[in-house]
């Protein structure tokens, strides 16, 4: 399997122009969070305002709204009880991340498939955490004709493909993608997360211990809606999400014991204007 290598953060991360403004950056839609979960929204959140996302919605109940607007002031924030409201935010933005804290009430159900029936060939759909669950469990097909990221860890791959995690294996993992879509993009996260495209497979050797705490998953599905929504959707995006999360994890690593999602949110700007500049 192809080793993802640190030239990508070079390859994907480019200087902005002078005159360019937040519309060109990617309107994200983030739909996430409940009564139980309110801190996997923020996380996913505030990581792709720091992954420099152009404009953030977050679409959760509005008991998590004060929290959001506090922790997060960037970020615009709308009920996803309101069908209306949520209808017209899935049409109008690029980058749709649905599933981080969401759990699995039916409420969550009507909202996987609201997303699935009503996004088209220029967005992007990623699912992540609870929606994967409920796709599993209900067995909803993945028809959407926008772009799709999946991105389980190993429970819920299980849960997706009925692999168990010691038959995830590389041939096993590509024949099941294509057997849930043929053109969907999958994530497959653990220690040296892999990520399978097409007939591509590739994966990061990045990453440690240190970052298995509750939320890490939800803050790169957050730096992956940033970057697409940024440099567009295509395997390299996607490659230089995954790489620059657990690069940033392993510098912080270094002198933490453990490293904090909300650490490595922190220093994601940072960590891009290193890898965007022109003398690269
Ligand atoms: N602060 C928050 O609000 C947090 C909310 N979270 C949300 O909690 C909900 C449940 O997600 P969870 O992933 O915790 O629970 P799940 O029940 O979905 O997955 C955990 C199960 O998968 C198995 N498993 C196998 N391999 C694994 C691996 N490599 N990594 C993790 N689990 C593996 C575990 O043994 C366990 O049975 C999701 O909506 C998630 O987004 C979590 O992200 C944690 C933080
Ligand atoms: N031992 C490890 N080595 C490298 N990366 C890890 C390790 N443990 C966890 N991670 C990373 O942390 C993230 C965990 O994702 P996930 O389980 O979805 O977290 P959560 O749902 O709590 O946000 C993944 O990106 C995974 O690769
Ligand atoms: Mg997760």
């Amino acid at each position: 399997m192809e080793k993802i290598s640190k030239n990508i953060l070079n390859q994907v991360i480019t200087p902005r122009e002078p005159e360019s403004y937040k519309g060109n950056y990617g309107k994200v839609l983030i739909i996430a969070g409940s009564t139980q979960f309110g801190g996997a929204a923020i996380m996913c959140s505030s990581a792709a305002i720091h992954s420099g996302a152009g404009l953030v919605t977050v679409a959760t109940t509005p008991e998590k709204f004060t929290a959001i607007n506090v922790k997060i002031p960037e970020a615009m924030t709308i009920d996803y009880h309101d069908k209306k409201a949520l209808l017209t935010a899935i049409i109008n933005n690029q980058v749709i991340a649905i599933g981080p804290g969401l759990g699995t009430s039916n409420i969550a159900k009507g909202l996987v498939k609201a997303v699935l029936n009503n996004t088209k060939t220029d967005q992007t759909v990623i699912l992540d955490a609870s929606a994967l669950t409920i796709i599993a469990e209900e067995k909803i097909p993945l028809q959407t004709t926008a772009n799709i990221i999946l991105t389980p860890h190993q429970g819920e791959w299980q849960r997706l493909s009925n692999l168990a995690i010691t038959e995830q294996i590389e041939l096993n993992n590509q024949t099941n993608l294509h057997e849930l879509n043929p053109d969907a993009l999958l994530v497959l996260k653990k220690h040296q997360s892999e990520i399978y495209y097409h007939d591509q497979a590739s994966k990061i050797t990045v990453g440690n211990p240190g970052m298995a705490t509750g939320g890490m998953g939800d803050t790169l599905t957050g730096i992956i809606a940033g970057f697409v929504g940024q440099f567009g959707f295509s395997l390299e995006t996607v490659q230089a999400a995954l790489f620059l999360h657990s690069e940033i994890g392993d510098k912080l690593n270094e002198k933490n014991y453990v490293v904090l999602p909300s650490s490595i949110i922190e220093k994601i700007p940072k960590y891009m204007a290193k890898f965007s500049s022109r003398d690269k």
